[in-house]
């Protein structure tokens, strides 16, 4: 050790600097590499500020400082980001140009972050006692009997009684008082705690394929399973997660924000015989703590998840799995905007375990990937268990009148469906009763005043909104500018397509499905079963478009295909792609034949056509070929600058700087400034400047080069700044 430097530990802090701290050892103690991986309590700032952060070294000071203090607590007694996940925490912060301490912050649950102690994470069952066992075929039917006589098969956890009977605590403790059963600590690990298993079906050749590539081998492989919807990728997942438990392993399963349904984990659940853990954004912190913690100390098996549970610790991995691969909800928004489906790939890689990354649709980066070799592809191209691919129709209408925005062909259609005893999905991916208010005398339209933004019509036509800021107002009587009574909404969204349904057809059942209807995720499930098995009607956005299995439903029709047709986003195609297959996917996955209906006034469009004939894996080749010609990506890498400021001087006058202090370097182009897609949102004006290059190290290199530069601008200081590496969203 170098004369006269102290040993301090070098500690990573959830704050917008760049750099870790150094902090001396506490006063009354000493310092080993058995700190690193642990959270200390720091003081940071002047006066008695505390922060909580995460040692990430151990060592000599960098120089010879005397104004290091020393740390106050140490709060693990054991490393709680270590190894692998600290490793891939710090690719992280370098790849997408973060601070290590924010991405710490990022992959810890709240009360972890916050610095609570790792939560217990003990599984409490419930059995029968010796009197319960007699009881229970005496008494009076309802809840706690019927909860006596589950436990009689043998004794259940209480997140299987989560998710199996829902409200079960309150009998159960009744049950409990009266000395008929009682609550046990139980090994996480036993399967003998989790109920029943369904049994698995025979593989088809295409998923014994799939299972055969992620057996080959050891070690780290990618494959992507490009299956139709309904061919069977959760068959793949399932199969290949039970291997991997019966050796001990554990799996991790990214599902899509709108994906994790109690369906879905129910299915796992009862498909794999242990417990499931679930984290999403609706559990609440303590909750997610917990399976945090027990994913950590290894006793939990499986965890299924969306984006930020791909933090997860994996100290007995076996497998990650990515559904819906292309899932624009995998990429984060805001802090640091990482990308879970490519951080899954880098820590499959560092954990030496195999990544299976399935979809219907892959992104074009994952199929250019599988193109180029670097993963396995298998493709399964029929549905399984003998549900036919839906039949395709596109109703051209330009030469059809439009009723609230249905055509006569596509309100027939659903009132031959609803006779036949079936279900129909109107799919409509804009909620609200329309889309534009418009004055017929004079073409005034109403726009949001603190946005580049129209307002959308809601309630019933009374209200106007806007959805990028959450600006309100009244539908004025008259238009503002002409004073005439000729104002009307154009358009229609999923409110104003549920109201002319309800009127061509008033004796159907009826369910809208939008962000309005439906806040909580839970909702989605108690909806969808009011609706039943019966005939219906739904009508929704994108929140129906998948991870539910609705065997009645035998049309789809789908209105407003042509505002992505015409997109300036250069993803806009692969976008319209995906969802148009995902949602044509919910019509005939049972035994029913499904029919879909797509409403354009665009049928000759190439994208649709390409769609029609070839499927998505044409209108995939398609839009590679037309992004390598174009250098967009896969085949060229991007990085986005976006700034905003109260006034557009302040947003401009940065921008001009950076661009300035971007040094030429050979193959990295710096586009811009300039104005972004929306140039002003909820007040504020916005900018950006777009990097590009063919090959990453040139781009990464110049970030690294020209981040610290950036930093130390004045003008920096007068805008809000953020930069994304990889973006989806060019705004
Ligand atoms: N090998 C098989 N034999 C018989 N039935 C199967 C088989 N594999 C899957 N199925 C059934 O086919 C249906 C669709 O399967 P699964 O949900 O796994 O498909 P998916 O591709 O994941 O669907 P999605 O389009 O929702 O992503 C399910 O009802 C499933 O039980
Ligand atoms: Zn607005």
């Amino acid at each position: 050790m170098p004369e006269g430097l102290p040993t301090v530990l070098r500690v990573a802090l959830p704050i917008p600097l760049p750099q870790c701290f150094d902090y001396l050892p506490p006063k009354d103690g000493r310092i080993g590499p058995d700190w690193l991986g642990c959270r200390v309590r720091v003081p940071f700032g002047r006066g008695d500020g505390e922060r909580v952060g995460l040692v990430v070294d151990v060592g000599p000071a960098g120089h010879q400082a005397t104004d290091l203090r020393p740390v106050l607590d140490r709060l693990d007694a054991e490393p709680l980001l270590a190894g692998e996940l600290l490793d891939s925490l710090r690719w992280a912060a370098g790849y997408y140009h973060a601070p290590l301490g924010e991405l710490v912050a990022t992959a810890l649950p709240a009360p972890l972050r916050a610095g609570q102690p790792l939560p217990d994470t003990a599984v409490h069952a419930w059995q029968t006692t010796t009197g319960g066992r007699a009881a229970a075929d005496a008494g009076r039917d309802g809840r706690p009997r019927r909860l006596l006589r589950l436990l009689l098969a043998g004794p259940r956890d209480e997140t299987w009684l989560d998710q199996a009977e829902p409200g079960w605590r309150e009998p159960m403790r009744r049950l409990q008082a009266r000395g008929l059963v009682e609550r046990i600590r139980c090994d996480p690990v036993s399967p003998a705690a989790s109920g029943p298993t369904a049994p698995a079906p025979e593989p088809t050749p295409g998923q014994a394929e799939a299972l055969a590539v992620l057996r080959a081998g050891e070690g780290f492989r990618a494959l992507l399973l490009e299956g139709v919807t309904g061919s069977g990728k959760t068959e793949v997942y399932l199969r290949a997660i039970a291997e991997v438990l019966a050796q001990g392993r554990q799996a991790l399963v990214l599902v899509p924000e709108i994906g994790l349904t109690p369906q879905t984990l129910a299915r796992f659940r009862t498909r794999l015989g242990v417990p499931v853990l679930a984290m999403h954004s609706g559990l609440a912190d303590g909750e997610r703590a917990r399976a945090w913690a027990a994913m950590a100390r290894g006793e939990g098996r499986v965890l299924v998840g969306t984006r930020s549970a791909v933090f997860c610790p994996l100290p007995r991995a076996g497998l990650i799995v990515v559904d819906e691969e292309h899932d624009a909800s995998y990429k984060q928004q805001d802090g640091v905007r990482y990308h879970a489906r490519d951080l899954a790939l880098v820590r499959a890689r560092a954990l030496g375990v195999p990544v299976l990354l399935g979809s219907a649709t892959p992104s074009l980066e994952s199929l250019q990937n599988a193109l180029a070799g670097r993963y396995g592809h298998v493709r399964l191209a029929q549905r399984a268990g003998g549900a036919r691919p839906p039949v395709v129709r596109v109703l051209d209408l330009r030469r059809r009148p439009l009723r609230d925005g249905l055509c006569e062909e596509a309100l027939q259609a659903i009132g031959t469906c609803l006779e036949r005893g079936e279900q129909a999905l109107v799919f409509r991916n804009r909620r609200g009763y329309a889309p534009v208010l418009l004055c017929h005398d004079c073409g005034w339209s109403a726009r949001c005043a603190r946005c580049d933004s129209a307002m959308t019509v809601h309630a019933g036509g009374r209200r106007l909104v806007c959805h990028h800021c959450g600006a309100r107002a009244p539908v004025p009587n008259a238009c503002p500018d002409c004073a005439s009574l000729g104002l009307q909404p154009q358009g229609a969204g999923t409110e104003r397509l549920e109201q002319a349904l309800a009127e061509r057809f008033p004796t159907a059942r009826l369910l809208r499905v939008d962000r309005e209807t439906t806040r909580r995720r839970d909702a989605l499930e108690k909806h969808l079963a009011s609706l039943g098995n019966g005939p219906g009607i739904l009508v929704g956005t994108q929140m129906l478009a998948k991870g539910h299995d609705l065997p009645n439903l035998s049309l789809v029709v789908v209105v407003g295909v042509d505002e992505g047709l015409y997109s300036a986003d250069f993803r806009a195609g692969e976008k319209l792609a995906q969802l148009l297959i995902q949602v044509a996917g919910r019509a005939g996955r049972a035994s029913k034949p499904g029919q879909v209906l797509l409403q354009t006034h665009h049928p000759g469009h190439p994208l649709l056509t390409t769609l029609l004939a070839g499927g998505y894996p044409a209108v995939a080749a398609l839009a590679l070929a037309e992004r390598e010609a174009a250098h967009f990506p896969p085949f060229a890498h991007l990085a986005l600058l976006r700034a905003e400021a109260d006034h557009e001087a302040a947003v401009q006058s940065f921008l001009q700087e950076a661009h300035r202090l971007f040094e030429a370097r050979e193959g990295v182009i710096a586009n811009g400034p300039m104005p972004a897609p929306m140039p002003r949102r909820a007040g504020k004006a916005r900018g950006q400047l777009l990097l590009e290059a063919a090959r990453r190290g040139p781009l990464h290199a110049a970030l690294r080069d020209w981040l610290p530069a950036l930093r130390a601008l004045k003008s920096a200081r007068r805008v809000r700044w953020s930069l994304d590496v990889d973006p989806i969203d060019l705004y």
